[in-house]
C-alpha cells in the first residue's frame, strides 16, 4: 500500500515547499470541523463571466476577482481571521521552511471546497499587497496539485498530489508562480475523517 510509505519533504523550487503528513489527524479532523462552521461558503463569480467550481469563504478579508474587501459579495462583515489559525500557520512555515516563522502573520485565509467535480485554473496568487509567503493545508480527498513558474500558465510545471493533511508553502522567488488544481482524486479521503470532497485553506498575508 503505497498510502503507508512516508513520503518525503520536497522542494519543487526555491521557496516552494511540499510537506506531506504535517497535520496529525486529529488535527486534521478538528480543521474540517473549523471549516464546517464557517458559514458563506459560495461559487465565485469571475468578470469574464464565468464562475468558480470550488465554493469559497473567507476570514479576515474577502477575496473577489481580482482584489480585496473587508465585506463580502453580500455586503456583510467579513468572518474573523482567529488567532489559533495564524500559529498553524506559523509552525507549518517554520517546518517547511527549516527557520523560525515567528514574524509571519496571516490576515487572510481562503476557504475553498472542491467536489468531486471542482477544478482550479492556473492562475497566481497576486491580489495580496505583501509578498509574504502562502501557506496551503489539504483536507479530505488528494489533489493533482500544478505548480508552474512564475512567467507563463505553461511548462514548465510539476504535478505534485497533494493529500490530507500535507502542507504546501510558497514564497521567496516562487511567491508569484502560477498553480492551480486540474483534479481531484475523488473517494480518497480517508472515510473517518467525514468529508465528502476536498478541502483547502490557504493563508495569506494581505500587506493591506
Ligand atoms: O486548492 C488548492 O490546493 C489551491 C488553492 C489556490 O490556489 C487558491 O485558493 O488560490
Ligand atoms: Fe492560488
Amino acid at each position: 500500500m503505497d498510502a503507508l510509505l512516508p513520503r518525503p519533504r520536497a522542494e519543487l523550487a526555491p521557496g516552494a515547499v511540499h510537506v506531506p503528513d504535517w497535520l496529525s489527524f486529529a488535527e486534521q479532523r478538528d480543521l474540517v470541523a473549523a471549516c464546517r462552521g464557517f458559514a458563506g461558503y459560495r461559487h465565485t463569480r469571475l468578470p469574464n463571466g464565468g464562475v468558480m467550481s470550488v465554493k469559497s469563504v473567507c476570514l479576515g478579508w474577502h477575496w473577489y476577482p481580482y482584489g480585496y474587501s473587508r465585506t463580502t459579495g453580500e455586503g456583510t462583515p467579513v468572518l474573523p481571521f482567529p488567532g489559533w489559525l495564524g500559529d498553524l500557520g506559523r509552525r507549518a512555515l517554520a517546518d517547511a521552511y527549516g527557520e523560525p516563522a515567528d514574524g509571519y502573520e496571516p490576515d487572510i485565509a481562503l476557504v475553498n471546497f472542491y467536489d468531486a467535480a471542482a477544478k482550479m485554473g492556473l492562475h497566481q496568487d497576486k491580489d495580496e499587497r505583501s509578498l509574504a509567503p502562502v501557506v496551503s493545508f489539504s483536507l479530505g480527498d488528494a489533489c493533482v496539485f500544478r505548480f508552474g513558474n512564475t512567467e507563463t500558465r505553461g511548462r514548465p510545471y510539476t504535478d505534485v498530489e497533494l493529500r490530507s493533511g500535507d502542507v504546501f508553502v510558497f514564497g521567496g522567488p516562487s511567491r508569484l508562480a502560477y498553480h492551480g488544481v486540474p483534479k481531484t482524486l475523488p473517494g480518497t479521503a480517508d472515510p473517518a475523517l467525514g468529508l465528502t470532497g476536498r478541502l483547502n485553506i490557504t493563508l495569506r498575508v494581505s500587506g493591506l
